[in-house]
C-alpha cells in the first residue's frame, strides 16, 4: 500500500530491494507475501522485479562491470539491490516503462540514509543502461549461468543440455502435481498433460493452486516431476514399515503413503513438520511424525526401507531458486557433503538386514551425487547398490547412469512434455543383511 507521500509504485521497490538485498547477502528467495505488501498488484510487481533481477544476474553482472568503473561504492547501503532492481526493468521488462525504473530508484535511494548521497551516480548509471538497453537485451544467454558452473554440468551432462539450462533459468519452472488417480478424466479435469507414473503437468497456470479442481478434496500435492521418483523406487510390499527422513513439506511423505507403506517422517525443523501434517491431514493421509536430528535418532525397531532427502546445495531447483547458482561456495559444499555422510551413516543404522536405503538430493553437484555414493559404499560395508533399472522410470529412461543410478537436470523432458525438471540424484542400496 502506497502511502500520500509516496510517488506511485516506490512501495513495491522499496519492499524488492529489501528482499533482494537479503538475498545477494546469502538467504534464500521466499515470494514477498501479503504481510509485508497488502496491495495484491504491488505485491506481483515487487515479485516480478525480484524474480527479473535473479534470473538475469549473470546479465545484470555483466552490465554493471561495464557501467560502474569503479565497482559498486562500499557501503552503500541497498544501492547495489536498487540498481540491480531498475536495470532488470530498463532491460528486461521493458513493458513496465523505463522513465518510472529511473525516477523511482532515485526515489528509492533518497530513503536510504546509507544509499541517499548516490542518487546522481544511480541517475547517471541508468541513463546510460537506458541508451544501451538494446544491446543489453542480446546479452548471450551464456551469461546467465555462473561460468564454473557451466563448466562443471557440461562435463556432467553435456553442453547441449547445459544450454537448454540457461533458457530453463528465465522460464521457470511449470506447475507439476502428484495424483491419487491419475485417471484420464481427473487430469483432464485439471487442464494438465501426463509426464510419467502419477506426475502431470498442469498446462495453463491460470490461478493460484489452492483454487485448482481437487485441491480442497485432497485429490493431489505440488511435487515437481524430478522429486516424485525417488519415493517410487522403494519397490517394497505394501505394509513395509518405511522411515522418510528430512521428511518436510513432506511429498515423499504422501507417496510412500499412498504406496501402502507405514511411514514415519522425521524433520529437525519444528514449523515444516507443522507444514508436514498440514498437508497430510488435507490428503486424509496418516504417518508417525517426530521432529528430531535425523543424524541421531535412534529407532526402537529397524525399519524395511529408509528414504533420505538429504539437504544439499539445492542447485537442481535453480529455476525456481534462482539464488542457488550464486550461493554456491567450495566451503559450503564441502559442510552439505559431511553432514550428508552423518545422515546417510545413521539412515544405514536404521535399516533393517536385506532393506532398502533410496538416497536423494536435489543438487547437481557431483559431490554430492556419485561422490556420495562411493563414500558409503567404501564406508559402509553393510551397503551395496541395488541398481535402478529402465523399467523402473518409463519415460525418463535418459535419466539413467549406466551404473543404475538416476541422474535428472532441467534439460531433461519427463515424458517427452516440455518445460524439463528439477536436478536430482537418486541411489538405492540394499542391507547387505
Ligand atoms: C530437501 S528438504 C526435504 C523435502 C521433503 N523430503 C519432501 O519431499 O517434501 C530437506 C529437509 O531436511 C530437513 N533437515 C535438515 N537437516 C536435518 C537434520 N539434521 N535432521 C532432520 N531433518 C533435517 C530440513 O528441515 C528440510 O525440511
Amino acid at each position: 500500500m502506497t502511502s500520500s507521500k509516496e510517488p506511485a509504485g516506490l512501495a513495491p521497490r522499496l519492499a524488492a530491494a529489501e528482499r533482494l538485498k537479503s538475498i545477494l547477502a546469502g538467504e534464500a528467495f521466499a515470494p514477498i507475501g501479503a504481510a509485508e505488501i497488502a496491495d495484491g498488484r504491488d505485491r506481483a510487481l515487487a515479485n516480478r522485479l525480484v524474480t527479473a533481477a535473479l534470473r538475469r544476474h549473470g546479465q545484470i553482472d555483466f552490465i554493471l562491470a561495464e557501467l560502474l568503473e569503479r565497482g559498486v561504492p562500499r557501503k552503500s547501503g541497498s544501492f547495489e539491490a536498487v540498481l540491480r532492481l531498475a536495470v532488470a526493468q530498463l532491460v528486461y521488462l521493458p513493458e513496465l516503462g523505463a522513465h518510472s525504473a529511473v525516477h523511482l530508484a532515485v526515489e528509492a535511494i533518497k530513503r536510504d540514509r546509507k544509499a541517499g548521497h548516490l542518487t546522481a551516480l544511480m541517475n547517471a548509471v541508468l541513463r546510460r543502461a537506458q541508451s544501451h538497453a538494446t544491446r543489453y537485451w542480446s546479452l548471450p544467454q551464456s551469461l546467465l549461468l555462473p561460468a564454473d558452473a557451466a563448466r562443471r554440468w557440461s562435463s556432467a551432462y553435456g553442453e547441449s543440455a547445459v544450454t537448454r539450462f540457461a533458457g530453463a533459468l528465465l522460464a521457470g519452472a511449470p506447475l507439476d502435481l502428484t495424483l491419487k488417480d491419475p485417471s484420464p478424466e481427473r487430469i483432464a479435469a485439471l487442464g494438465a498433460v501426463h509426464l510419467i507414473a502419477d506426475s502431470v503437468r498442469v498446462a495453463e497456470r491460470d490461478r493460484p493452486v489452492d483454487a485448482l479442481p481437487g485441491f480442497a478434496e485432497g485429490e493431489w500435492w505440488v511435487q515437481d516431476a524430478a522429486s516424485a521418483l525417488p519415493a517410487r523406487l522403494m519397490g517394497l510390499p505394501a505394509g513395509a514399515r518405511v522411515l522418510d527422513l528430512c521428511a518436510a513439506p513432506g511429498g515423499k511423505t504422501a507417496q510412500l503413503v499412498k504406496a501402502g507403506y507405514q511411514v514415519a517422517a522425521v524433520d529437525a525443523d519444528p514449523a515444516r513438520i507443522g507444514r508436514l501434517e498440514t498437508n497430510l491431514d488435507r490428503l486424509g493421509y496418516k504417518a508417525e511424525t517426530l521432529t528430531t536430528d535425523a543424524g541421531t535418532f535412534a529407532p526402537s525397531s529397524l525399519y524395511d526401507g529408509v528414504l533420505l532427502d538429504a539437504p544439499c546445495s539445492a542447485t537442481g531447483t535453480f529455476r525456481r531458486h534462482p539464488e542457488v547458482l550464486w550461493h554456491r561456495t567450495a566451503h559450503g559444499i564441502a559442510g552439505r557433503v559431511s553432514l550428508q555422510r552423518a545422515l546417510i551413516t545413521n539412515a544405514f543404522r536404521c535399516l533393517k538386514p536385506g532393506g532398502t536405503l533410496i538416497y536423494c538430493v536435489c543438487s547437481l553437484e557431483r559431490e554430492e551425487g556419485k561422490d556420495q555414493v562411493a563414500w558409503a559404499l567404501d564406508t559402509l560395508t553393510g551397503l551395496e547398490l541395488a541398481p535402478i533399472v529402465t523399467e523402473e522410470v518409463v519415460g525418463l529412461e535418459g535419466g539413467i547412469t549406466p551404473e543404475g543410478l538416476v541422474r535428472t537436470h532441467p534439460g531433461l523432458d519427463p515424458g517427452g512434455v516440455a518445460g524439463g525438471m528439477d536436478g536430482f540424484f537418486v541411489a538405492r542400496f540394499r542391507h547387505r543383511g
